[in-house]
């Protein structure tokens, strides 16, 4: 059964607390002990340098690593600490290039959304598509503006197209809050701009975001707060202003750079 989970942000429990988390993989400490709470409806982005544990981090969030059991651990997503993996993903709406990669195959664009309502890599025969799960497809395809695309299979669109359906189908359930990896990488100039714009009404609609990224560029002007991540730790976490200055940056990815910031985004130059 699906949990109920209130959206009035200011009375609704915390998107994540997690609290010395820590994750091995293959004996290495992917998450080293880490704790970030973030409210429901917040915007954040997660910022660190290539193998800096972010990927991991997602899928610690999305239930395929599991943390070491630890006395003073914490590990609520919604409050809760226990999920059936559809559940939450009910909640949650994922979108990560790898979940792409599963999805480029035959299976239409359109597909691909109502594949959502089951949390499955594509339809199949005991797949009960209703027509009210068909009229929600119907306005997602819309909102996104990718009617005359979708019944292409996903393997014959571009990596901007496929992922504008991968972002419908993490809205087929009107989650609490998506969940991002890296979303905008492989996306020429155009279709960074049709994403962006996409994500920002996504925020805008009150949807909470969590995104990691290595590119400042990501950070839409809707995210407020930034944590930066590095060798499996958070080691800073405040408002983007504070965060994302030459010195912080300069010294995340270790190298000298300046930091630029133009109607809410923000820009690298000089490395
Ligand atoms: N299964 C695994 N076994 C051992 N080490 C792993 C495993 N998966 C990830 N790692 C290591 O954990 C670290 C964090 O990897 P992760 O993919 O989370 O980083 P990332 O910040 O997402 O990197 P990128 O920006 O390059 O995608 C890396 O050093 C990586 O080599």
């Amino acid at each position: 059964m699906t949990k109920s989970v209130p959206s009035d942000p200011q009375n609704s429990p915390p998107l994540l607390d997690f609290h010395n988390i820590t994750v091995l993989r293959d004996e290495k400490k992917v998450l080293d002990s880490v704790s970030l709470k973030v409210g429901a409806g917040e915007h954040i982005a997660v910022l660190g340098p290539n193998g800096s544990g972010k990927s991991s981090f997602i899928r610690t969030i999305t239930r395929e690593n599991y943390p070491l059991l630890k006395k003073d651990m914490r590990f609520k997503i919604l409050g809760e600490e226990v999920w059936h993996v559809s559940d939450l993903r009910e909640n949650l709406g994922i979108v990560s290039a790898d979940l792409q990669f599963t999805f480029t195959r035959n299976t239409t664009g359109r597909d691909v959304i109502l594949s959502g309502f089951f949390s499955s890599i594509g339809l199949f025969f005991h797949h009960d598509v209703t027509a009210e799960m068909n009229n929600k497809a119907d306005e997602i395809i819309s909102f996104l503006d990718i009617s005359e695309l979708q019944n292409r299979p996903m393997r014959n669109l571009s990596t901007g197209e496929q992922r504008r359906f991968l972002i419908g189908r993490a809205l087929v359930h009107e989650p609490k809050a998506l969940v991002l990896d890296e979303p905008a990488s492989g996306l020429d100039l155009f279709a960074l701009h049709r994403f962006r714009d996409t994500i920002r009404k996504i925020a805008q609609s009150g949807t909470g975001i969590i995104m990691v990224t290595h590119n400042l560029h990501d950070i839409i002007p809707e995210i407020s707060r930034v944590v930066l991540m590095k060798n499996g730790r958070f080691f800073m976490d405040g408002k983007k202003e504070d965060i994302l200055t030459d010195e912080i940056i300069g010294g995340l990815f270790d190298v000298p750079l300046k930091i630029k910031e133009e109607d809410g985004w923000y820009y690298a130059t000089g490395y």
